[in-house]
């Protein structure tokens, strides 16, 4: 077995993006900047955000965090959202998710002017993505699509198989593992919690992606000798042990299916660290015009 290692490669890549940005701020005077809105106090969402403002400051761009009570009015979560489009200083723009119930996810993700949607959320970029046309790309499959690229790991003409269908992983990652690039070309099977008998697909799979949020959802016996595992699980378990207070486990059993795999993803570091990377991507892209304009 192989590991798929995020630090390393995410370590590397934002060597690259940091030099990017220099020639940036060179040629134009200014940073890319990315906004990030926090709603509430989620100490995982709080987390996550840290990392991306900390990581933003590491490569050079300017980062900012808005923040509101979870009493926000939609309203005023929109009406805030519609401003930052207008600002013409901010070149990314990204609400944390989950919002609170009152908040419909779905008006909050078309009123970030896509231009401006880092995280690839938008219905304009998830259109454009699936025609194989310029767009940003949700965060997490970008990220995983550098990683298999990194590693040179081969992809066209195997059977990938994706567990998981959510917006913002499993659905889009499908469409990048069948699209006509590199890394792509796979026959890609997509199983959720409606499939009968997730085995008998995940025994076939070449490349197993796993997004549904189960610990050690996928144990040794349903993958075949040889697999590629990339485990996108983000599963929190409070924990006395560690400073934070809480220990992170993917979807898969590590100990027992990295005997099979031929290569796979820790959990953590492994996709959490490449989301941040395909964000970071992502909003050099807007900054440099790369996807629009
Ligand atoms: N609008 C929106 N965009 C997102 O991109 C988004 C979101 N909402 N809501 C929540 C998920 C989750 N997410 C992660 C980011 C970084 C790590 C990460 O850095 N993980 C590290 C450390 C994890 C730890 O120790 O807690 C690792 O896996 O090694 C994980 C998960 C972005 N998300």
């Amino acid at each position: 077995m192989q590991l798929l290692d995020g630090k390393y490669v995410s370590e590397k890549l934002k060597g690259e993006i940091a030099e990017e940005a220099a020639k940036i701020l060179v040629r134009t005077g200014r940073k890319p900047h990315l906004v990030a809105v926090l709603v509430g106090h989620n100490g995982g969402s709080e987390t996550y955000v840290a990392s991306k403002m900390k990581n933003c400051e590491k490569v050079g761009f300017k980062s900012t965090l808005v923040r509101y009570e979870d009493t926000v009015s939609e309203e005023e979560l929109l009406a805030k959202v519609s401003e930052l489009n207008a600002d013409a200083d901010i070149d990314g723009i990204i609400v944390q998710l989950p919002l609170p119930k009152h908040i419909d996810p779905e008006k909050v993700t078309e009123r970030i002017d896509h231009r401006k949607d880092v995280d690839g959320f938008h219905p304009v970029n998830l259109g454009r993505m699936q025609r194989n046309l310029p767009s940003f790309i949700p965060a997490t499959p970008y990220g995983i699509t550098l990683m298999l690229k990194e590693y040179g790991i081969e992809t066209a003409g195997k059977h990938c198989v994706v567990v998981g269908r959510s917006n913002i992983v499993g659905s889009p990652m499908s469409i990048l593992m069948a699209r006509n690039t590199t890394p792509g070309n796979c026959t890609v099977t997509i199983c959720h919690s409606r499939t009968p008998d997730i085995k008998k697909f995940t025994l076939d799979a070449d490349i197993l992606i796993v997004a549904i949020g189960k610990k050690n959802f996928i144990t040794a016996d349903m993958v075949k000798d040889g697999v590629v595992v990339v485990d996108v699980g983000m599963n929190r378990e409070t924990s006395t042990v560690t400073k934070s207070g809480y220990k992170l486990f993917g979807d898969v059993d590590f100990e027992g299916v990295s005997q099979k795999a031929s290569w796979i993803t820790p959990v953590p570091g492994g996709v959490g660290l490449m989301t941040i990377i395909g964000l970071l991507k992502n909003t050099l892209a807007s900054a440099n015009k790369d996807v629009y304009q």
